[in-house]
């Protein structure tokens, strides 16, 4: 797992363990990663020209003192003060070392002819302090760094994001590496913010032992453990996941969803609904076992014994549709609600109070409804919304957009790091739900079955938008020579997205 923690914790651990270092210790520790990083970066260090952008904080310490052993080793160095107080120490430093730099608030001219012309930028302008959206001349900063053509290397965060939550108002750093100290910072791994990164390396500088339980967590392959049968399975204990989707007039998200499940290591998928809906997803899915149901109290009686549900892509919102929510989540078994089942939950609340485990897995408009937020605002801010409606409705909470970010209360947010904008394509979040209750039917508790979901979910886009597995050591989304994918190519490519981390 690669782990996050809040800012305020990282400055807790900071201060717990410089009380045990040598003044100034921890900051140099984080300059020799950071000057490391950027040597590596540089196809030669003697006569490499290096800018660095220099805010009123310790970030700007950070970048000054990286600076000042880069000038040491050969490079030619130029600060560029962004504030008339900048790290006092650190800038004689990089003095006492033969770097150079710009008058304070130097003119703009200058500024951006250093910048341009510089194979290498350090963006030293704010880190974990940085509040709000930039100001001058740090917004004009950083919209040059963003521009110039050479390397952009962000110490500890880029600069105009929002450490903590990934929100970024206004402009912010462009890096192509950010290198972060002690520990990921949740804005890190969070959209807008993640996108603003780059590659990100993280430099140890000996936090671990100070660090509490962590806040975030993103996965890596290796975490990723879907249920797999043993010599012992059969259909029955792999799990039967029960899915009622779809109507007379939407069929399409039925047989999605009844596709993520065949596809996700069911054991048997049941699925449940209207005439017409049944029809297809028997035509489609021949290995379904179908049931014509109608909406009422007790439909679920003649559709057989499941471990989990699925209940709501297609449904409608209706009476009929509410009627068949209500009757899924008077079961005691796990139970996840989608789409137009989140609609009929905004005004039936009180269906969430059950003992068996819930999970719901809205866009960022459905959780508008439910916790009666605003939607921009809940994109702005994902992390503190998906963490409130998990609190607020008792409930797994698996909110999906550019990051998926999956909560439950005292559980740290696992953040779904395989996400592509290739997903945001009509029916693909049908498919995560089929996909995600054959995990919680395979026994899966429900936050392990909505974050590995949402990997093989991922990571199934990139592989049918790549048209094969990824290439080893190359993140699979970096291919060139991508193609639009649909919902329908997400559910082929699930086995190779399971191959892939089985
Ligand atoms: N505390 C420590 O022991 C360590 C801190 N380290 C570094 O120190 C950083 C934190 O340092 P600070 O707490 O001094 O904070 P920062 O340097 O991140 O930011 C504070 C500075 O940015 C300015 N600022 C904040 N928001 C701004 C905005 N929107 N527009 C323009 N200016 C803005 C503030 O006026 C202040 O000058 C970390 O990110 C890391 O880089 C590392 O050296 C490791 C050790
Ligand atoms: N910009 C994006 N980047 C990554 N994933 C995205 C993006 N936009 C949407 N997705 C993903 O695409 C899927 C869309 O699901 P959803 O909004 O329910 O659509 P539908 O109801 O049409 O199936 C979700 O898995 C979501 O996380
Ligand atoms: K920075």
């Amino acid at each position: 797992m690669r782990y996050a923690h809040e800012v305020g914790k990282v400055r807790a651990a900071e201060r717990a363990l410089m009380a045990r270092l040598p003044e100034g210790a921890l900051m140099q520790r984080a300059a020799a990663g950071l000057a490391a990083v950027c040597a590596r970066l540089l196809p030669a260090l003697y006569g490499a020209d290096v800018v660095l952008l220099v805010g009123g904080g310790d970030n700007g310490g950070d970048a000054l003192y990286a600076g000042a052993r880069l000038a040491r080793r050969g490079a030619r160095v130029t600060a560029v003060p962004a504030s008339p107080r900048i790290h006092r120490a650190g800038l004689g430093a990089l003095r006492a070392a033969g770097g150079r730099v710009l008058g304070q608030a130097p003119p703009e001219e200058e500024a951006a002819g250093a910048v341009a012309g510089a194979d290498l930028i350090i963006d030293g302008l704010t880190g974990i302090g940085g509040t709000g959206a930039l100001r001058e001349p740090h917004a004009t900063l950083a919209r040059l760094a963003s521009e110039a053509p050479g390397t952009v290397v962000a110490c500890d965060v880029p600069s105009g994001v929002d450490a903590g939550s990934g929100r970024v108002d206004g402009p912010a750093v462009r890096a192509d590496v950010t290198v972060t100290f002690g520990t990921h910072k949740p804005g890190l791994l969070i959209d807008p913010g993640a996108a603003y990164c780059g590659v990100v390396e993280l430099v140890d500088i000996g936090l671990g032992p100070d660090l509490p339980d962590p806040d975030v967590v993103a996965a890596r392959p290796e975490d990723v453990r879907p249920p797999e049968p043993g010599p012992e399975s059969d259909k029955y204990r792999r799990g039967v996941v029960g899915i009622i989707a779809g109507g007379e007039r939407f069929t399409g998200a039925a047989v999605l969803a009844a596709g993520g499940a065949v596809h996700g290591g069911a054991g048997m998928v049941r699925f449940a609904s209207a005439p017409h809906a049944v029809e297809l997803v028997r035509q489609r899915w021949p290995e379904a076992v179908t049931t014509v149901i109608e909406p009422k109290p007790d439909a679920l009686e003649r559709i057989g014994r499941v471990q989990a549900w699925v209940v709501g892509p297609g449904l409608g919102t209706d009476r009929d549709g509410e009627t068949l929510v209500e009757a899924v989540l008077g079961t005691d078994l796990p139970v996840l609600v989608d789409a137009d089942g989140l609609t009929v939950l905004a005004r039936r609340r009180d269906l969430l109070r059950r003992t068996a485990p819930t999970l719901l897995t809205p866009h960022a408009g459905e959780l508008a409804r439910l916790i009666g937020a605003d939607r921009d605002a809940i994109e702005a801010a994902r992390l503190d919304h998906v963490r409130r409606a998990a609190a607020e409705l008792s409930a797994t909470v698996l909110l999906k957009g550019s990051t998926t970010l999956v909560a439950e209360e005292d559980r740290p947010v696992r953040v779904n790091p395989t996400g592509t904008p290739r997903l945001a394509t009509a029916g693909t979040g049908d498919v995560l739900s089929g996909l995600v209750g054959a995990l919680l039917a395979g026994g899966l508790p429900a936050l392990d079955a909505a974050a590995s979901g949402a990997y093989l979910h991922g990571l199934a886009a990139r592989i049918a938008a790549a048209g094969g597995p990824p290439a080893p050591g190359r993140e699979p989304g970096e291919r060139s020579g991508e193609a639009p994918i649909s919902a329908y190519d997400v559910i082929t490519a699930l086995p190779a997205a399971f191959r892939a981390v089985w």
